[in-house]
């Protein structure tokens, strides 16, 4: 029986796929085999040694620490493209609410009630302080063009907006999905100095916090639009405040809500709705548990964000798990280890990503425990099991 942890809410219809009879679910978790986290911070938890897998119901995995859980062998998997029409269409009311001032606007239509005037009079009065720009005609820059970016981007060419894309690592399958009337950016600079709107949908890394700063803010439009629907860091406030101040920055819509944004001009601040709809939150939930569930049972990896991806059909015999590092001759010392145990070896897979690497070998025979031992003495070897 594995331990599953859940450290959010996560949608009943995705713990459906742990079954009852292989997983118990404790939220106290003092030992999980795996946890299930959405937007969680685990980064000061302390994770036993137990632990085999964590499961993000969602794209970013910045709360997660993934680069010590690699060390330890742990698994991380995300849930790509399981939010993304949640989060689209969230932008769309971000770019709207960008232009046309609503949010200020009906801010302002509650205060009406306590006049004297008749609401109606003090409406077409007041209404001319929340005049904004249509959409349609208007250039919106996309930096990020992964689940979500692509369906931003192809959104925005159906409402008439011509739409400029950034993504120096963009996939093969992401570049298939994108209309073709989005212009490909080489450089940030060209996509941000002529964008009426800007959008962004990257991950938050060593690489991009802060990226939004003074000095690309000095070569946007001026009156440029900025939405931020991917993560908080990816903005230094300081710099955009100054920018919505001056006026440089037209308005910041965001879902990522701190002290120093709240109650400054221009800036729409929603709760961290993007992925909140029940659609996603299933999709991300069942996803997510199915790639817990495929690794805790089957060893198989699926979406991983730490490990490669490698899945094999389960046979009759036991299944070898080993996680360790990419270094030369590991394949040589795992199979000498099954092969002085007199196991067979019937199917063998081996991938790599980064420096690390996942070997799993289907056996016939029973697996005697000095295999295990066997194989967690040998040097770059980081976790064993055998199902
Ligand atoms: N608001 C929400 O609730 C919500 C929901 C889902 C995702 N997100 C955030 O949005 C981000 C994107 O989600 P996704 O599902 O599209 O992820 P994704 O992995 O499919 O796409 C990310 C894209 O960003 C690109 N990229 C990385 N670094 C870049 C850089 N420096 N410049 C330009 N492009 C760069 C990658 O090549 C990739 O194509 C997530 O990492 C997460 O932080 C937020
Ligand atoms: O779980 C959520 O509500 C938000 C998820 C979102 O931030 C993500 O990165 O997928």
């Amino acid at each position: 029986m594995y331990q599953v942890q859940t450290l959010n809410h996560i949608s009943p219809k995705g713990l459906e796929h742990l079954g009852a009879n292989l997983f118990a679910l404790d939220n106290e978790g003092s030992k999980p085999d795996g946890i299930l986290v959405r937007s969680a911070d685990m980064h000061n938890m302390e994770l036993g040694p137990q632990l085999l897998a964590v499961a993000r119901a969602g794209a970013g995995t910045n709360n997660i620490p993934v680069a010590d859980c690699s060390q330890r062998g742990i698994v991380v998997f995300n849930t790509p493209g399981a939010n993304a029409n949640a989060v689209k269409e969230l932008v769309l009311a971000g770019l709207v609410l960008s232009g046309r001032k609503i949010a200020q606007g009906i801010a302002w239509a509650q205060t009406l009630i306590a006049q004297t005037e008749p609401v109606a009079k003090l409406v077409e009065k007041g209404k001319k302080q929340f005049v904004g720009p249509e959409l349609a005609g208007k250039k919106l820059g996309v930096i990020g063009l992964g689940a979500i970016g692509v369906k931003v981007a192809n959104m925005a060419t159906h409402l008439g907006m011509e739409v400029l894309g950034y993504d120096p690592y963009i996939s093969i399958d992401a570049a298939w999905n994108l209309s073709r009337s989005v212009k490909h950016c080489v450089n940030l600079s060209d996509l941000v100095n002529q964008c009426d709107f800007i959008t962004l949908h990257i991950p938050a890394t060593a690489d991009t916090k802060g990226m939004v700063n003074a000095k690309l803010i000095s070569q946007m439009k001026h009156g440029v639009r900025i939405l931020n629907f991917a993560r908080g860091e990816l903005v230094n406030n300081v710099d955009l405040i100054s920018a919505l101040k001056s006026g440089r920055v037209g308005a910041y819509v965001c879902d990522f809500p701190c002290e120093e944004l709240l109650g400054v001009e221009g800036c729409v601040c929603l709760p961290h709705l993007g992925a909140s709809t029940p659609e996603s939150e299933e999709n991300c939930a069942v996803m997510a548990a199915q790639e817990l569930s495929d690794y805790l049972l089957d060893g198989n990896i699926r979406n991983s964000v730490n490990f490669p991806s490698v899945s094999m059909p389960r046979g009759e015999g036991n299944r070898i798990c080993v996680i360790h590092k990419n270094v030369p001759g590991m394949l040589a010392a795992i199979t000498d280890v099954a092969n002085k145990a007199g196991l067979n070896i019937e199917n063998m897979t081996n991938k790599s990503r980064g420096d690390y690497a996942y070997t799993m070998l289907d056996v016939t025979g029973l697996v005697p425990d000095e295999v295990g031992s066997g194989l967690l003495a040998l040097p770059d070897i980081i976790r064993v099991r055998v199902l």
